[in-house]
């Protein structure tokens, strides 16, 4: 191997920082889109529907060394939402968020700044007190959507949140180590939100080589891809029901260099016939409409055009059997 070959690290010294953090919240929170703000690049999948991040997908934010600056490096664990599970496949989800917890130096707790407090949260908040010595800070997101006023009030309640489920015994200070409020989508107070991980990041050599913005591997971002394009505008009870593998990924053999093209193989699984009618719909035209809204993002991930082979198999249950779980990535 020639030394052009070899990932290049970020220049740094004994004060560069770099850790881990993941962020939780109720579904909708908003953890995805500031995922997104603070990396800067579409890494993480986001919809407007709940619960439909379920891979652990990793955005890494860079902050060079300067003169002004020692250098950080603050890797972003996206988790699915913590929630009260109902199926095998939703403990299964919770138990992948505990885990991932207890491993990241930060969690940053999601608030949405237009919704007050709920069960979902106390439930998540238990959870976290789960896990003593482990510093949380509270990021009120969406604080666009609702005047000043209305989040000083939040704040207030986030704060009574934290002093109610996380001091006590092993719990090292009261309450959440921080609280900011964020918008992902104004742009605002991202830059704080960044400073403050990186402040509580540990002093490290850098995790990973400069401009490695994921470390996700492609075909689990290509497989959330076909499955964020399949979940639009379908019904609610839908979303559930659909998982993605993709199961062949080759270049096109006997391609020019500079016309590379990519095939790609995957399947869509839903659990009932009547499922699979509504994805292929009248005559395949909504098979039709997802292969090409994949089809756009994947060559926007990968930067090459693509030739996307889906199909659509009826997987009954696979949201309770284990050994179809496990064969989907869960
Ligand atoms: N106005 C506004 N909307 C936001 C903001 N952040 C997120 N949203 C919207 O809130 C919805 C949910 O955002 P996501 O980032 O997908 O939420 P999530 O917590 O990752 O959701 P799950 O994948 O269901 O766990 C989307 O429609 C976003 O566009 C924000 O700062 N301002």
């Amino acid at each position: 191997m020639t030394d052009q070959l070899l990932p290049e690290f970020p220049e740094h010294d004994e004060e560069y920082r770099a850790g881990f953090v993941s962020f939780v919240g109720r579904p909708n929170a908003g953890k995805s889109t500031l995922t997104n703000a603070l990396v800067g690049e579409k890494v993480a999948i986001t919809s407007s529907k709940p619960q439909t991040t379920r891979h652990t997908i990793r955005g890494i934010v860079h902050r060079p060394q300067t003169a002004q600056s020692p250098g950080a490096q603050l890797v972003l664990v996206d988790t699915p939402g913590l929630h009260r599970p109902r199926t095998l496949l939703g403990s299964r989800l919770n138990d992948l968020v505990i885990d991932t917890l207890s491993e990241v130096d930060v969690v940053g707790f999601c608030l949405p700044a237009d919704e007050k407090i709920g069960p979902g949260d106390r439930f998540i908040a238990g959870q976290l007190h789960k896990l003593p010595h482990k510093p949380v800070v509270a990021l009120v997101t969406k604080t666009d959507t609702i005047p000043r006023s209305a989040l000083a009030e939040q704040l207030i309640a986030v704060d009574q949140l934290g002093r109610e489920h996380l001091s006590g015994e092993g719990q090292q200070a009261a309450g959440f180590s921080a609280i900011i409020p964020v918008s992902a989508v104004a742009g605002e107070q991202t830059d704080v939100v960044t400073d403050e991980l990186i402040a509580m990041m540990p002093k490290s050599p850098p995790l990973y080589p400069s401009g490695d913005l994921t470390d996700e591997p492609e075909r689990v971002m290509i497989a959330e891809l076909v499955r964020e394009a399949a979940l639009e505008d379908v019904r609610d009870e839908l979303p559930h029901s659909i998982a993605v593998t993709v199961e062949e990924m080759l270049p096109r053999p006997g391609r020019p260099e500079d016309k590379p093209l990519l095939d790609v193989h995957a399947t869509i699984h839903v659990e009932r016939n009547s499922q699979k009618a509504i994805i292929i719909g009248r005559g395949g035209s909504r098979l039709k409409q997802i292969g090409s809204t994949a089809r756009e993002g994947i060559k926007k991930l990968l930067g090459t055009p693509v030739y996307l082979d889906l199909h659509v198999k009826v997987t009954k249950e696979w949201q309770r059997d284990p050994k179809k779980l496990n064969r989907l990535g869960f």
